[in-house]
């Protein structure tokens, strides 16, 4: 599903972020990214929705080496990819039907094919009922729930998440996570960076450490802080 290998990123600054980073995930399987602030969590997932270009290395996804796409390849790519951040990032002066529609849109979805897809989204996230709803009308929690639905509407084989949790209070991060669980449970691969050492803890997954740029753990079902 997703091959790195040998890869190095390293900013326009001269700041390597990470180098020699080697991992394999399967697809259905559910990782963990998880180390300090500066470690390079971030920079491994900006490179699988292509954000970042390694300087040296080779990335494979879906069997396919995405290390050098030509830049009208990559809104494909990104369609294939879902993404969540810590920031919601949704579209203010949009209502909640129309961020999740708005992707589907852009390549041309009939009207009812968008009806069908969202609705159904929305009942994933357990937010029926709250399409016409803006994002200051929500709470974050909800807002979250939306930049998931918005993330799944195109039915992506692999979810990527950037400290998902980092913005909300406990109650509310363990209701992202049956979701992520749930949508995990249906085959989706999710691979996910955080910070949250409860989390990691309490929803068992392979935990991929990274410290100063190199990964210095990858257990299988590990807990947040073994080595770290
Ligand atoms: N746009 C950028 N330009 C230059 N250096 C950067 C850029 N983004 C990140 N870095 C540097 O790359 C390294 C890794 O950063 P990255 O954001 O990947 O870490 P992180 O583990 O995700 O951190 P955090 O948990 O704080 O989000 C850090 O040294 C950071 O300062």
């Amino acid at each position: 599903m997703l091959i790195f290998q040998n890869v190095e990123i390293r900013y326009k600054s001269g700041n390597v972020a990470v180098s020699n980073i080697n991992f394999k995930v399967d697809k259905g399987e559910f990782v963990y990214i998880v180390g300090p602030s500066g470690a390079g969590k971030s920079s491994l997932l900006k490179a699988v929705f292509k954000e970042v270009e390694p300087k040296k290395g080779e990335i494979f996804l879906f069997n396919r080496n995405i290390t050098r796409l030509k830049r009208r390849e990559i809104p494909h790519l990104r369609r294939q990819v879902g993404v969540v951040f810590q920031d919601f990032r949704l579209l203010e002066e949009k209502n909640v039907y129309d961020n999740i529609a708005f992707a589907l849109r852009v390549i041309g979805a009939s009207r009812k094919e968008i009806k069908t897809k969202v609705l159904d989204v929305l009942k994933i996230v357990g937010l029926e009922g709250k399409g016409k709803r803006y994002p200051n009308q929500i709470s974050g929690g909800e807002q979250q729930r939306v930049a998931l639905a918005r993330a799944l509407v195109n039915k992506p084989e692999i979810i990527v998440c950037d400290e998902p949790t980092g913005n909300l209070d406990p109650t509310t991060s363990d209701e992202i996570m049956d979701i992520l669980n749930k949508i995990n449970l249906r085959g989706t691969t999710i691979v996910m960076a955080t910070h949250a050492k409860d989390i990691v803890d309490k929803y068992r997954n392979r935990v991929i450490a990274v410290q100063d740029g190199s990964i210095v753990r990858d257990d299988a079902q590990g807990g947040y802080s073994d080595v770290l």
